[in-house]
């Protein structure tokens, strides 16, 4: 199982608040842009830098500054809308795409409804989504990426389960998982468990 585990207590401590039944949708919502600002420090350490030359207002220096690949965040709606502004507070140029994605209730196969990208020239493209339970929207997401010809993917989520994570890993090895957590396992329904329950409605507020 290729994934990596961003599991800082700040955000274990945040991910259990979030977890719990009785949170609100306005404390989920708060919560999950922290969450999710906090791991994108760890999802974007790798980030090539080049050196620029500066002048301080005591001498000339050489400083380091972001270069080459510039950045897209890619939703998967709904509930990937709630980790935007979490990277954007890091990363406040970077370019958004949308994924329309749900999960068919009774098949649990991904339907497509939406996709729309920046210019995906020299771009690394980050798609956000907090479940990762089957893996069907995460491999459909990543596919559609590929499809209209992006290269550079990473796939950031909250709450993992172990199948959704080697279904990623088999369909598309190339592309590195970021999660808070790997929960046990699924339920008969395609449900995290112990997870936080549909991500969607309390972020929304339906249901
Ligand atoms: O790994 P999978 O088994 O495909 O399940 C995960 C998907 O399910 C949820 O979306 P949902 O279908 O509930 O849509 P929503 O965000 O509009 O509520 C979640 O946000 C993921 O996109
Ligand atoms: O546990 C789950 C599984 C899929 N989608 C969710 O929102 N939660
Ligand atoms: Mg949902």
């Amino acid at each position: 199982m290729q994934v990596n585990i961003i599991d800082h207590p700040l955000i274990q401590h945040k991910l259990t608040i979030m977890r719990k039944k009785e949170t609100s949708s306005a404390d989920f919502r708060k919560l999950l842009e922290e969450i999710t600002m906090l791991m994108g420090y760890e999802a974007t350490r790798d980030l090539p830098l080049e050196d620029v030359e500066i002048e301080t207002p005591i001498q000339k220096t050489v400083g380091k500054r972001l270069t080459g690949k510039k950045i897209a965040i890619v939703p998967v709606l709904r509930a990937g809308f709630g980790m935007v502004q979490g990277l954007l507070d890091l990363i406040p140029s970077a370019r958004i795409g949308v994924i329309g994605l749900y999960r068919d209730p009774e098949t649990l196969k991904p339907v497509e409804y939406y996709c729309k990208l920046p210019n995906i020239e020299n771009r690394s493209f980050i798609i956000v989504d907090p479940m990762l339970a089957t893996g069907g929207s995460s491999v459909a997401a990543i596919q559609m990426l590929k499809d209209r010809g992006v290269k550079d993917i990473r796939l950031m989520c909250l709450v993992a389960a172990p199948e959704g994570v080697d279904t990623v890993n088999k369909a598309h090895p190339d592309v590195k998982i970021y999660t808070a957590a790997v929960d046990e396992c699924l339920n008969e329904h395609g449900y995290i468990v112990p997870g936080l329950g549909d991500a969607g409605d309390r972020i929304f507020g339906t249901k």
